[in-house]
């Protein structure tokens, strides 16, 4: 059961409290064999939205933001980047969304420059803009020290900065990030936290997932919390998790785990 649905930040037509969707999720259903891994999702991003989705492991958060942006085909249901459908538009949905997936593969035996520089191409980017743009991104990122490693020698936390570079690359309106904070250091974080507020402040809309709960308080003005599949609370972050932390709202509404909270009985003395 949904606390606070998506339908009351709007369903059905082009607006969500008078602002347009930047991401339209509408039936999602993806089964991996007898595993339901997302069951029917609706969910509304609005325009200028910082957007957080929460949910333990295994909730099917990866999946549905796979869905959401066209990586991985639903077995029923329709995602919409500002109206485009993803399956049945993909150029412009493409040319309006910015990915950072999960397991994020990329041409390795780059530097972050050259990198940068393939992907613009690839991208149709004015090779002028291009190289602007991509100084920028790696001065931002903080990647421009390592000029001469390629990215298979990246640590974990550069590949998430490399990878967010390149989603930023062409100017999107909609961001996508899952886990963006993951093995990232404090310093980078920071950084990161300040592009994307500002992106969102100049009118871009972000979607990002995480397991960090006071990193989402921090961040996002909207939330949804997934749990076995479905959402079953989304909705400004005031009213998902009321008079409570994020925190206990998740641990509330997705339930712990007995055995985990018993501990180990062997290791206590
Ligand atoms: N390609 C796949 N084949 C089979 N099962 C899959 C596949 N991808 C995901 N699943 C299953 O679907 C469920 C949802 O997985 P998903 O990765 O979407 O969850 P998640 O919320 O992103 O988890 P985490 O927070 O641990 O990354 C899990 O039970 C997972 O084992």
């Amino acid at each position: 059961m949904t606390e606070a649905t998506t339908q009351s930040a709007g369903t059905g037509s082009g607006d969500v409290e008078g602002r347009t969707a930047a991401l339209r999720l509408t039936g999602l259903h993806k089964q991996f064999g007898s595993k339901t891994a997302v069951e029917h999702v609706d969910l509304v991003v609005p325009q200028g939205s910082f957007f957080g989705l929460v949910g333990p492991n295994g909730a099917g958060k990866t999946t549905l933001l796979s869905m959401a942006v066209g990586l991985l085909r639903p077995d029923a249901g329709d995602s919409q980047v500002f109206g485009a459908g993803v399956w049945t538009d993909p150029a412009e949905a493409k040319a309006l969304t910015g990915v950072l997936p999960d397991g994020l593969s990329m041409p390795e035996r780059l530097t972050g420059r050259e990198l940068l520089t393939f992907i613009g191409e690839l991208r149709g980017i004015n090779p002028g803009v291009l190289a602007g743009r991509v100084q920028e991104l790696l001065d931002v990122m903080e990647l421009g020290s390592a000029e001469r490693t390629l990215v298979v020698d990246y640590s974990t936390g550069m590949r998430k900065k490399i990878g967010l570079a390149t989603a930023l690359l062409h100017g999107p309106r909609l961001l996508v990030l899952d886990e963006p904070f993951e093995a990232v250091d404090p310093v980078s974080a920071a950084a990161l936290k300040a592009i994307l507020n500002g992106f969102v402040a100049g009118g871009g809309s972000v979607v990002l997932s995480s397991h960090v709960m006071p990193l989402v308080e921090q961040l996002c003005d909207t939330v949804a919390i997934m749990a076995r599949g479905q959402v079953v609370a989304a909705g400004p972050l005031g009213q998902v998790r009321g008079d409570a932390t994020l925190e206990q709202t998740f641990v509330r509404l997705v339930g712990g785990d007995e055995h985990a909270r018993k501990g180990l009985s062997w290791l206590a003395s």
